[in-house]
């Protein structure tokens, strides 16, 4: 039994909802599932859009079968090479081993490596179209979005773009495939969260990708995670924009370390102020608990950012330092920063965490609120003043 369906002319939509996943690139917790989708369009020429993780569906060979409906598969069109995607390319070739396989020069490095020397190959070149016969595919080259190899395609018959993992999502599709059978605030944090921790490094070139789809007359979009978007692309399309330029909404996370209680009562101290000035959307985290993509997922979120942590060896918390190196490396950009932490002989967490805040270079709202010891009643002054500063920058 396979969910498929008809989504556009002669194009055929699959999707495995993985639910047993624990973990997606054995990192990322994946606590609603992840979906991956392969399309087929049968056309006077067949042509198949990526394929699934080896495994994960038993029934998907059947699928392609089924869809071709006795028609040869001529193209395996390949977007993405990484294996959630690739993973039935072995598979698909043996029973179809006329199938020509269609990528470009960065792709057919990566199959060759994974799935050696393969003949049949057409390689394209960034703008190249492909006629199916109704369908006239255009190729549009989208590297480092987020694999150098990573490319869309245009049906500029019908306006579908193949987009690849671009405008994918965590979570298992929950009955509806299209963004308007579901309710998309269930999927946004996910999709959100799916950005953040795999795309967002890329920003930079997600910004390219989307200036050169501007012009496309996009109707329907077919990620290779997630939803189909047929009623409102610019949604998805404006989410994007918004998440790779670094634009946060008005709201403050607050990230603490601590060991024995005193830098998280300060966490809830300058987020209660926070709130207390007027600012609605606040988020407290405890980076013990809380695995780091949704930290990660908050901080591409909000604008305001709070980090706290307590001294430990001269350092500061190792999970804190672990998020601080992660933001650096992806080069979060335009975020307004608070520092506060506690400590009992010389310090180490708050001193580092202004040492991040030199380097990623973010506008710090205030000076860093340190405690020796204990938060008791008359050292409030500084977590006063960073809170303050905090919610005045954000409600102007
Ligand atoms: C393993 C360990 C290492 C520590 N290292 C330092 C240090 O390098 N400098 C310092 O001033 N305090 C150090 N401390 C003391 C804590 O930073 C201090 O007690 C702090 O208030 C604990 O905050 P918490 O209650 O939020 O965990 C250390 C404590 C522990 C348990």
């Amino acid at each position: 039994m396979n969910c498929k369906q008809r989504i556009g002319e002669r194009i055929y939509w699959t999707s495995v909802n993985d639910r047993r996943k624990q973990l997606f690139e054995n990192i990322w917790p994946l606590p609603n599932g992840v979906s991956y989708n392969s399309y087929l369009i049968r056309d006077e020429k067949c042509a198949l859009m990526d394929t699934v993780e080896s495994g994960s569906d038993r029934s998907y060979a059947d699928w392609v079968s089924e869809s071709l409906d006795g028609r040869p598969l001529d193209y395996l069109i390949i977007h993405h090479m990484e294996l959630d995607h690739s993973g039935e390319i072995e598979n698909l070739v043996q029973r179809y081993p006329d199938v020509k396989i269609v990528g470009n020069c960065k792709t057919f490095r990566v199959l060759e490596a994974y799935f050696g020397k393969r003949d049949n190959l057409i390689e394209v070149k960034d703008g190249d179209t492909l006629s199916l016969g109704y369908h006239n595919l255009k190729f549009v080259f989208t590297p480092w979005v987020h694999w150098p190899e990573t490319m869309m395609t245009f049906d500029q018959t019908d306006g579908v773009l193949f987009s690849g993992d671009a405008f994918g999502m965590f979570g298992a599709l929950d009955g509806g495939v299209y963004d308007d059978q579901t309710d998309f605030a269930f999927y946004e944090d996910e999709m959100r969260r799916y950005y953040s921790n795999i795309v967002g490094k890329y920003s930079p070139m997600v910004q390219k990708a989307l200036a050169k789809l501007r012009d496309y007359p996009i109707r329907t979009i077919c990620p290779l995670h997630g939803l189909v978007w047929r009623t409102d692309p610019c949604k998805v399309i404006g989410l994007y924009d918004r998440w790779s330029s670094y634009q946060g909404e008005d709201g403050v996370v607050v990230i603490y370390a601590s060991m024995y209680g005193n830098t998280a009562q300060m966490a809830d101290y300058i987020a209660r102020r926070i709130a207390e000035a007027g600012v609605k959307k606040v988020r407290v985290h405890d980076v013990s608990k809380t695995h780091i993509s949704y930290l990660i997922n908050d901080i591409w979120r909000y604008k305001g950012v709070v980090l706290g942590s307590c001294a430990y060896n001269l350092q500061m918390f190792p999970l804190m330092e672990n998020l601080t190196r992660e933001l650096l490396h992806m080069g979060v950009k335009e975020r307004l920063l608070g520092i506060f932490g506690t400590y009992s002989w010389n310090g180490g967490g708050v001193k580092n965490l202004n040492a991040f805040a030199e380097e990623i270079g973010w506008e710090v709202v205030a000076p860093a609120a340190e405690i020796m010891g204990h938060p008791e009643p008359g050292k409030e002054a500084a977590c006063d003043a960073l809170a303050a500063a905090m919610a005045a920058r954000l409600l102007g």
